[in-house]
């Protein structure tokens, strides 16, 4: 699949790179010493379609920039050190992709790592809105349901916020469920598509196997099951790493799925689609993830939910009050005086 997705991208890149208008694309990646931020940026060296990768962490980034930079494809990598050259590694980044902040140990909920994380995520995305503010944003930290809304609240306090501009990436969850499902279906798990929606934590991730490509009949009970094993993958992994943190490398191929996407669209691609938390007007959730057709800037159009079947409206309403919850803590906490 690695090797699919990038094959693809590749190509998409040669077709692009004689009609773009964007040839230079920088990528600047937040957090890029941590067990995310450093097999993520490998992955997106190996894109051809990046020409600068911009490396910041408050520690061992010129480490991490001098072992990338060895590797023989088209992008500079530049590692930055320290608040203080923060926006010296945002100026002039097309993509932002953040993986910064603190991960779960076992026995925790991902809003257990807002008081650690919220700060971080305000503090980077108001040096975006300060050095690029036009750049893509997506946010890996979590809690996603919540640090979305801090980064937005802080571009809009900045006067700087377009919501077409800045998503939750929740690529994770339909990466596994397509694992998933094309494991207990027999199917090989890169053919298979389903639109995970809602946000990024327990009965808030809804896949809708109403809409799975290529459709799946599975009993009400194996969906059931499913279902609940999608939306408590994140603990499975924090469990079986006992205390070693959460997952890492699958998001670090889920976030470089969701750069790569965001950059192919940039770049003029039609028809790209990618799930992720974005301001909505779909619910009653101010943030929610639904399918999205990306374009030059950004969402291009919110292909919205579609219409549910009785077991995924049931998940629906048990979604939205935990989702507002979310979303009100984190502006709560960008707007507290
Ligand atoms: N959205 C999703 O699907 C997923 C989200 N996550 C979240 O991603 C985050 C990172 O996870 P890991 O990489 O495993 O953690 P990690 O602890 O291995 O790495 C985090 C990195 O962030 C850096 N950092 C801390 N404060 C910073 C700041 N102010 N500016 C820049 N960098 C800073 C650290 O120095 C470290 O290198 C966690 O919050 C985790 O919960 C993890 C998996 C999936
Ligand atoms: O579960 C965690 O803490 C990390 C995460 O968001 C995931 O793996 O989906």
């Amino acid at each position: 699949m690695f090797l699919r997705v990038f094959r693809v991208a590749a190509q998409q890149g040669a077709k692009n790179f004689s009609t773009s208008h964007q040839n230079n694309v920088k990528v600047a990646v937040c957090g890029a010493s941590g067990g995310i931020g450093q097999p993520l940026s490998l992955l997106l060296k190996q894109s051809p379609l990046i020409t600068e990768l911009s490396l910041y962490d408050i520690v061992h980034t010129p480490g991490v920039a001098a072992d990338l930079s060895h590797i023989d494809t088209r992008s500079k990598v530049v590692g930055f050190n320290g608040p203080e050259n923060l926006e010296k590694a945002l100026q002039g980044a097309d993509v932002v992709i953040i993986p910064a902040g603190v991960p779960r140990k076992p026995g925790m909920t991902r809003d257990d790592l807002f008081n650690t994380n919220a700060s971080i995520v305000r503090d980077l995305a108001n040096a975006c809105g300060k050095a690029c503010p036009k750049a893509l944003i997506g946010i890996i930290s979590n809690p996603v349901n919540s640090t979305v809304p801090i980064a937005s609240e802080a571009l809009a306090k900045l006067g700087v916020l377009d919501p077409k501009r800045i998503f939750g990436v929740s690529t994770l969850d339909v990466v596994r469920a397509n694992a998933f499902i094309g494991e207990a279906a027999g199917v090989e798990p890169s053919k298979v598509n389903i639109p995970v929606i809602g946000g990024h934590s327990g009965v808030t991730i809804m896949p809708l196997f109403s809409q799975c490509t290529p459709s799946v009949s599975f009993s009400a009970d194996k969906i059931k099951a499913l279902t609940e094993r999608i939306q408590e993958a994140g603990t499975e992994v924090v469990k079986a790493k006992a205390g070693a943190g959460s997952a890492t490398l699958s998001m670090a191929y889920a976030g470089a799925r969701f750069a790569i996407s965001l950059i192919r669209a940039l770049q003029g691609e039609q028809n790209v689609i990618e799930c992720a938390y974005v301001r909505s007007d779909i619910t009653e959730a101010k943030y929610f993830s639904t399918p999205l057709l990306l374009g030059k800037n950004g969402i291009e159009k919110n292909l919205g939910m579609g219409s549910l079947n009785a077991f995924e409206q049931e998940l629906l309403s048990k979604a939205i009050p935990e989702l507002k919850k979310n979303i009100q803590v984190g502006e709560e906490f960008i707007n507290k005086k």
